[in-house]
């Protein structure tokens, strides 16, 4: 049951490794293997508390939750961050402009809930702005300090600029570079956010979204894909959303971990060009 609500394949591992280690134990107690049983045990404890530590916030709010009696909130769909057409309007017209001039675009939308900035390997410059296109086609414009790296919006506030992503593992189309595979990276780590891609050397548009690209979109094709997301019927999160994110947060974080001890330079983008 458990592993039917962890959707993430990262967990999924952890979870299965996890039970590994507990049948490996029994098989040992029941072979009479004393040593192989103590070393195993004193693993499963370990990879008891590493959980604990790594769920710790989950754990809070799910005894907060249960504390108010309102368990429930747990299985309900979370609705995506309201964006006005006037917001979609604003960045598609930015998206197109910076398209056609050829200009290198990243811009990562939150879809619903908080985004878990952590993930980021370089949080960027604080803006809190109004969403407009003059702000966006301004930000990328080669010249200006802002320009490497991406934006992270939010309801219709640029909420920084020049944000490093993690980039993406998996092995992509020679034609993409670090660009596309940091709007993959964020993506297939994080949930609840999907990213815009404009590429400064064809001008074309990509819709990143679970680790996957769409592309290449029309801008026309991009509006109508940012209205579905973000219309409140929009594609929301199917059955038992919650759970499903607790188990990709579980995997995110032992990532996360994972990368402080590993990370590697290749996270960073190249120099200017
Ligand atoms: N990890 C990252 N996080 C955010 N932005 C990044 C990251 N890596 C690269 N970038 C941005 O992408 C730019 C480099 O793009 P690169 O040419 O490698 O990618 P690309 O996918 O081929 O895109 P393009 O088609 O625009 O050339 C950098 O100058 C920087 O602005």
């Amino acid at each position: 049951m458990l592993l039917l609500i962890i959707g993430e394949r990262r967990t999924f591992w952890m979870v299965r490794g996890l039970i590994y280690l507990m049948l490996a134990s029994v098989i040992s107690d029941a072979l009479g293997l004393r040593l192989l049983g103590l070393v195993l045990e004193k693993l499963i404890l370990g990879a008891a508390v590493a959980i604990a530590v790594i769920f710790q916030s989950e754990f809070r709010r799910f005894l907060e939750l249960l504390g108010k009696g309102q368990v429930w909130e747990l299985f309900q769909k979370s609705s995506p961050t309201p964006k006005t057409d006037n917001v979609i309007d604003e960045l598609v017209d930015a998206v197109k402009d910076l398209s056609q001039n050829r200009t290198g675009a990243l811009m990562v939308l939150e879809t619903s809930g908080n985004l878990d900035t952590k993930v980021f390997v370089n949080p960027g410059v604080t803006l809190n702005g109004q969403v407009s296109k003059e702000l966006i086609q301004t930000i990328f414009q080669t010249k200006t300090l802002l320009h490497d790296g991406a934006v992270f919006i939010r309801g219709d506030r640029v909420v920084a600029a020049g944000v490093i992503l993690p980039l993406s593992e998996r092995s992509t189309s020679r034609q993409l570079g670090t660009r596309h595979r940091a709007a993959m990276g964020i993506t297939e780590r994080i949930d609840n956010c999907i990213c815009i891609v404009v590429s400064e050397e064809t001008g074309s548009i990509s819709l990143a979204s679970g680790g996957n690209l769409d592309r290449p979109l029309t801008s026309s094709k991009l509006k109508e894909l940012l209205e579905a997301k973000f219309s409140p019927s929009g594609e929301g999160e199917v059955v038992a959303p919650s759970w499903g994110r607790l188990g990709r947060t579980i995997g995110l974080k032992g990532r996360l971990i994972l990368e402080k001890f590993s990370r590697s330079p290749s996270a960073t983008p190249k120099d200017r060009k």
